[in-house]
């Protein structure tokens, strides 16, 4: 019989932090609702969680790898959403925040979630924000509860 590891989704005693973007707040909020609200539902007490706005999904890394070098987290999770528009900079601001954010949890070792929505339209940023695709924040905020509590095995 394999040794299984594996992560509960249960918020009791965990500390996490936010990061969230305020560019595209009207679905950046949505996302942020559904993940305090899931890891609410999943008994995590809400005076364990800590929110830092930041302007845009470009931000977001900086401020998630001092989240998790501070050591106060079980888990870091960022939020945005990178809507297309008639440049190229939907790439690189996408880029750019993808790898950040798989960086700083590499570097330091702390989960550090990827909620960020990407999308073509605003349309598809609103189906994923609490509509018919679900809520990414709520999907993000199971994925850290996941992740701190499997980290806490090894
Ligand atoms: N277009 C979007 C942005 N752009 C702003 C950048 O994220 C960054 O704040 C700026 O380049 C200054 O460094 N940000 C989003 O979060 N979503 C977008 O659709
Ligand atoms: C993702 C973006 O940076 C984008 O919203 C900016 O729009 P544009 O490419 O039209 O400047």
């Amino acid at each position: 019989m394999a040794n299984v590891f594996e992560g509960y989704l249960n918020g009791k005693d965990l500390k996490i932090g936010i990061v969230v973007a305020r560019f595209n707040e009207f679905i950046t909020n949505k996302l942020l609702g559904g993940a305090i609200d899931t890891l609410r539902r999943h008994e995590t007490d809400e005076a364990n969680i800590d929110v830092a706005w930041v302007p845009g999904a470009f931000e977001i890394p900086l401020v998630a790898k001092k989240m998790a070098e501070s050591k106060k987290y079980d888990a870091v999770i960022c939020l945005g959403a990178v809507i297309r528009g008639s440049t190229s900079h939907y790439d690189y601001v996408c880029n750019e925040v993808s790898k950040g954010v798989a960086q700083v949890g590499l570097q330091t070792g702390v989960p550090t979630i990827f909620g960020v929505v990407t999308t073509e339209n605003i349309e598809q940023a609103i189906e994923r924000a609490g509509t018919k695709a679900g809520n990414k924040g709520a999907d993000a905020a199971m994925a850290a509860m996941e992740m701190a509590s499997l980290l806490k095995k090894f």
